[in-house]
């Protein structure tokens, strides 16, 4: 052991916990145990090992949760006696099997077996004090199989791109329909004697393992182990069983008794794994849900909030989040052991036509892996681990480990997954539907399984069909790349299963072709770091104080080059001093979601959702913070030329000081103004340049805006223009027209021709009836010569405007006009038929000649 993990295990023993003795080496909790009690849950009776779930033995408990646990369980021995009985026993009881119309959740026939496990839930864990680490795991916790050496010859498949693919053929009795290694190791193929087309030669499937026999050991050796191992360093990692139903794939997964499966062998290689590093502290966390006919259902919630409250996908691609979905801190074999018997007596099992114990549904048990580097013990002078507050995540998921001093937290998922098997229709309703849902996602499985390979092989990048079922959607992140993959095909070798098997090897052929790429996931806890920063910059500050008051002495004694090697040492003090300063700005400020390392955020983070008035706002506030350090400054300058001068027959220590404090006051005023400009500076100008970047556009617009509204009103004006011209003419034409009309008036008068009675009161004349009056008249009286009257000429036309005759708007007028007179106007024209012929057509044209005088 290193002088460094002995002092981190004499810290960590050092811890005040006195009753924390360490679990007597009696208790052995095997795998077998694990097995056992799985097992047991699933056939509903107690479980076959009640003396260590029942013992009273003291367990340590100093840094884990165990304490509470059994504080708990001391109900469990009353408890396990009184497990109701489930469909399975009552059908050993009888003989018969019972018929099932909806597939039943033992947990919830065993309610007692729920609130045992409550306060391991990680919600109410500080994952701090749960921490493992290789002083805490018991031996009898861990496989005595794994060692260096051991993990020297894993044959780490995990390291490469591929998918480990194995096949496991169940020992049968009857006459196996396939051969094994007959020509090439590792390889599998259907015995000739079965083949459809005889002409040609049975297919060799070749896999990475090709296994027999009820072995589980070897079984988890070859086709596990390097997986655990690699979860355990960092990666993800999922092992999954796919067969037909009734091939094994339980068998392999939890096994029994005597053939302790994957899961068990997992968690004791997870303790045993922890044990051999010294030099890192794990947090271990438990989850374990079932996809029942596509829903998710949890399965370490209590059955009735599982049903009522399922378990929903969130997120997408690779960042997938199950919620609400419990997890469980382990710190022990035998804490596993209760968490997987809690689930295990949730699953969903029946029997089929095939399988006694039927899978429905795909279960998938995580372990949650977060491990860090083992620190001093005291990162802030108290133990560790003890230190941190209670952790209470505010997002679903559970807590999680917090990084400290800097320290990075690695984080991993161990998923072991047992699938439904396919199946032909059964001669039960309830189960030839839940059938359909498993040979659905199966179906999708193998689809995007087949997708994926294509892609692979073609660097193609067609759709995957993720989303069609609940398990592939799932399975993405895993299947997408990030997670070592081992997948275990189980195969009944009978002549009767001949094409499930083959259907089975198909899609292990896929499998293989998927190309994986998965990587350690870290985080490094900046909170930490900052903190680092901070005490730095304080143990700087400090030696540069006391340099500072030393050096008016000191420089006395030195020599100049001495002198220049001081001032250098004190410049990058400074230098230092600033660049901390600098960093912590950025880390707290710094977004990382965006991943933007070059805006600062407060105060001058430019959020591009903000109005421009707040932007305004923003920046109005950044440069009061300016004229407020602008002033600080000039008030320490201030005080720096107020200082009274020291006489000059002074004392030499007094001179000293003065010096050295001006000294100092000097320095603080470089490092305000530096970090004037680095912190306010620099950031003020990318605000004012994202103001009048946004500004730019927005005044763009407006002037265009503005342009359309001047264009659009000089049209106004010149419409306006127009009709006033108009106005005036019509109004010029009115004029002419009342002139034209009274002298009219004044003709009429001078003829001496008395008015009609009607004339008295005169009906409203009508222009083209007064001219036509007028008219006849004149040519009555010029007939007789009783008028000598100057012709009309053009002149008087009331048209004329300026001298000119333009077309009148009247004009149109009478040119619609075809007699216009006076109503009753019989008395007015009988004077007139004396001199002129009334019958001929009357109107200021007949006057004025065919035209008159208006001119085109
Ligand atoms: N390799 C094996 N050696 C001995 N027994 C085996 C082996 N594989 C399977 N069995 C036995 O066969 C039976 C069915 O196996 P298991 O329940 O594991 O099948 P399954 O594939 O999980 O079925 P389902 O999909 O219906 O859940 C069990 O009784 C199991 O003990």
């Amino acid at each position: 052991m290193s002088s460094s993990s002995s002092s981190s295990a004499g810290s960590r023993l050092a811890r005040p916990v006195p009753s924390t003795p360490r679990r007597p080496l009696s208790v052995n909790a095997s795998s077998d145990d694990l097995t056992n009690t799985i097992r047991a849950t699933r056939s509903n009776a107690v479980p076959a090992t009640p003396g260590i779930l029942g013992s009273a033995k003291k367990y340590k408990a100093a840094l884990t949760t165990e304490s509470r646990v059994r504080t708990t369980s001391k109900l469990k021995p009353a408890g396990l006696s009184s497990v109701p009985p489930t469909p399975m026993r009552a059908r050993s009881a009888d003989g018969s099997r019972p018929k099932t119309p909806s597939t039943p959740r033992r947990g919830t026939d065993s309610p007692l077996l729920q609130p045992l496990m409550s306060e391991m839930d990680v919600s109410k864990i500080d994952p701090e004090e749960a921490l493992v680490d290789f002083q805490t795991v018991e031996p009898g916790d861990i496989s005595g199989d794994i060692d260096e050496a051991t993990l020297e010859t894993l044959n780490d498949y995990g390291r490469e791109d591929k998918v480990l693919v194995s096949i496991r053929v169940k020992p049968s009795s009857a006459a196996s329909a396939w051969e094994l290694h007959n020509t090439i190791p590792k390889s599998i193929k259907l015995d000739a004697t079965y083949t459809k087309n005889s002409t040609s030669p049975p297919q060799d499937f070749r896999f990475d393992e090709v296994l027999t026999g009820s072995d589980n050991k070897s079984i988890y050796n070859a086709v596990a182990r390097s997986h655990v191992c690699a979860a355990m360093d960092g990666y993800n990692a999922v092992i999954f069983a796919y067969g037909q139903t009734a091939s094994g794939k339980t068998f392999t997964l939890t096994g029994d008794e005597d053939q302790p499966g994957i899961i068990p062998r997992a968690m004791k290689d997870v303790f045993g794994y922890i044990r051999r590093m010294p030099t890192r502290e794990y947090l271990l966390r438990c989850s374990y849900l079932e996809i029942y006919n596509e829903t998710i259902h949890d399965l370490l919630a209590p059955p009735s909030s599982s049903v009522t409250q399922p378990v929903q996908i969130q997120g997408t691609g690779a960042n997938i989040i199950l919620t609400p979905l419990r997890e469980e801190v382990v710190t022990s074999l035998k804490s596993v052991r209760e968490v997987l018997q809690r689930g295990e007596g949730n699953r969903r099992t029946a029997s089929t036509d095939w399988n006694e114990r039927s899978s429905r549904s795909h279960s998938v048990f995580r372990v949650v892996i977060e491990s860090r580097e083992r620190g001093s013990g005291d990162d802030n002078g108290a133990p560790s681990g003890r230190t941190t507050p209670g952790f209470r995540p505010p997002t679903p998921g559970g807590p999680r480990l917090q990084a400290k001093g800097g320290r990075s937290v690695q984080t991993s998922v161990l998923s072991l997954i047992d699938l439904a098997g396919s199946e032909k229709a059964t001669s039960d309703k309830e189960r030839t539907r839940e059938g359909k849902y498993i040979n659905t996602s199966l179906l999708t499985l193998g689809t995007v399984i087949g997708t994926l390979a294509e892609n692979s092989a073609k660097n193609k990048t067609d759709h995957v069909p993720f989303r069609n079922s609940k398990l592939t959607r799932m399975l993405q992140p895993s299947l997408s790349g990030n997670a070592r993959i081992s997948v275990i095909c189980t195969i009944n070798p009978d002549t009767s299963a001949i094409g499930e098997s083959t259907s089975t090897l198909l899609f292990a052929q896929r499998i293989k072709k998927v190309q994986l790429n998965a990587q350690k996931k870290e985080v490094v806890d900046t909170e930490a770091l900052l903190e680092r920063y901070r005490q730095e910059i304080e143990d700087l500050k400090r030696r540069l104080a006391e340099r500072e008051v030393e050096a008016p002495a000191r420089s006395r004694r030195l020599s100049a080059r001495e002198q220049l090697e001081e001032s250098r040492a004190m410049h990058d003090l400074n230098s230092r001093i600033r660049q901390l300063t600098k960093l912590i700005l950025t880390s707290q400020t710094v977004d990382e979601s965006k991943g933007d390392q070059s805006r600062p955020a407060s105060p001058s983070k430019i959020d591009f959702d903000m109005s421009p008035y707040q932007l305004q706002q923003e920046l109005l506030a950044a440069r009061r913070h300016i004229e407020t350090q602008e002033q600080q400054i000039l008030s320490l300058e201030a005080a720096l030329s107020a200082r009274p001068e020291l006489p000059p027959d002074a004392p030499e220590s007094e001179k000293d000081r003065l010096i050295a404090e001006q000294a100092k006051t000097i320095r603080e005023l470089e490092i305000v103004v530096k970090g004037y400009e680095d912190n306010l500076g620099e950031p003020l100008r990318a605000v004012r340049e994202d103001v009048e970047n946004e500004w730019v556009g927005k005044v763009e617009s407006e002037k265009r805006r503005r342009e359309e509204k001047e264009a659009w009103a000089d049209e106004l004006v010149k419409q306006l223009e127009r009709e006033r011209k108009a106005r005036l003419k019509l109004e010029d034409e009115r004029q002419a027209l009342a002139s034209f009309v009274k002298r009219f008036d004044t003709l009429w008068l001078s003829t001496g021709v008395p008015l009609p009675s009607t004339m008295l009161n005169p009906p409203m004349p009508t222009p083209g009836g007064a001219a036509s009056i007028f008219a006849q008249r004149q040519r009555t009286r010029l007939a007789s010569g009783e008028l000598s009257m100057p012709a009309l000429t053009e002149t008087d036309s009331p048209l004329r405007i300026n001298g000119v005759v333009e077309p009148s708007l009247l004009e149109e007028e009478w040119d619609d006009v075809k007699d216009v007179s006076f109503e009753n106007d019989g008395p007015i024209l009988a004077p007139l038929a004396k001199n002129g012929d009334p019958t001929k057509p009357s109107g200021l044209r007949n006057v004025l000649g065919e035209r008159g005088n208006f001119s085109d």
